[in-house]
């Protein structure tokens, strides 16, 4: 079930440390041992940081050929498909190849880690054959080459605009749809089996973070960055006359609007709403009025005002 705030999956090979890594962050036991596959289900658990509940899903370790449904890959992979952040798990003692071939699985069924969403307008379109604009220059796809692409998926009536100079794979991402965006932290445990080098090296390595679940090295500093990937958007409220409430954010994933604000309060506070005020990023004027629609930004401030 999903619950908290936000929601972030475990993905590693057998045994690199993810059920010690659970036990560690939060108040659930699961169980580790020294031998392969010791975790047969999903186990969740609950990081309690800033104010915001971030439930950790501790999972069975995958293997090659987890995407074709080797193991109990595909409903891993299923399960990372809903989070909010992976965190790769990786054992710092054994080679660079582990992570490849996690990458490989994940990218697999249309996980993209650490990417944005690739800038293409693109819209089927009933007939008129294809429309092809691009607003930048293109050095690594062409108008032949998108109608090519565009034919082997059998469409052949569309508007496309590139807004970025994209590669064929990412346009192709945008044709099939369905893919999913998520920001990777690639975790390194056990340091304490290797030197000081090689520690160094890896945690040089993007997106990376470098720990010891068994020596307890360095965990304040991987929840500092999984707070950042997160992005999670924080809102205070203030009564009519009254200091902001600082101590008691409301946390929202990012893009949320005073409609969410709304429901996170109250059940019905939605139906009630005439408008509110906001002081923060978001606005223009601090404070401005605005509507159920209105995008909050982080560390916003809202007076919400009763029909
Ligand atoms: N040296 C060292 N050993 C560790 C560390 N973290 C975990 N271990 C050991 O690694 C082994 C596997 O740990 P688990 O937590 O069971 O690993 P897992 O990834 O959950 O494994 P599966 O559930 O089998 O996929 C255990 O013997 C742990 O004690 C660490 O930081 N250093
Ligand atoms: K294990
Ligand atoms: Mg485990």
């Amino acid at each position: 079930m999903k619950s908290g705030d936000a929601r972030v999956a475990l993905i590693g090979f057998p045994s690199v440390g993810k059920s010690t890594f659970l036990s560690l962050m939060t108040s659930t036991a699961s169980e580790a041992a020294s031998y392969e596959f010791t975790t047969l289900t999903c186990i969740p658990g609950v990081i309690e940081y800033k104010g915001a509940n971030i439930q950790l899903l501790d999972l069975p370790g995958i293997i090659e050929g987890a995407a074709q449904g080797k193991g109990r890959g595909r409903q891993v992979i299923a399960v990372a498909r809903t989070s909010d952040v992976v965190i790769m798990m990786l054992d710092a003692t054994k080679g660079e190849v582990q992570r490849s071939l996690l990458e490989r699985e994940l990218e697999s069924v249309g996980i993209r880690l650490n990417k944005c969403k690739p800038n293409i307008y693109f819209k089927p379109k009933k007939g008129g054959g294809i429309s092809f604009n691009s607003t930048v220059t293109l050095t690594q796809c062409s108008e032949k080459l998108v109608q090519l692409i565009l034919h082997e998926y059998k469409i052949f009536n569309a508007e496309v605009l590139f807004r970025e100079d994209c590669s064929p794979d990412e346009f192709i991402d945008v044709i099939v749809g369905n893919r999913v965006y998520m920001p990777c932290l690639y975790v390194y445990n056990k340091i304490d089996q290797i030197s000081m080098e090689e520690v160094d090296r890896l945690a040089r390595r993007p997106n990376s973070v470098v720990i010891s679940c068994g020596m307890k090295l360095n965990l304040d500093y991987l929840l500092e960055k999984l707070w950042e990937y997160l992005a999670l958007t924080c809102i205070y409220t203030k009564k009519r006359g009254q200091r902001p409430d600082f101590t008691d954010a409301i946390i929202l994933r990012k893009g949320a609007s005073v409609e969410h604000v709304c429901h996170r309060i109250h059940r019905t506070l939605a139906s009630q709403f005439k408008y509110a005020l906001v002081w923060g990023t978001s606005t223009k004027y601090s404070p401005q009025r605005v509507g159920l629609t209105h995008l909050m930004e982080h560390e916003d401030v809202i007076q919400i005002v009763k029909k």
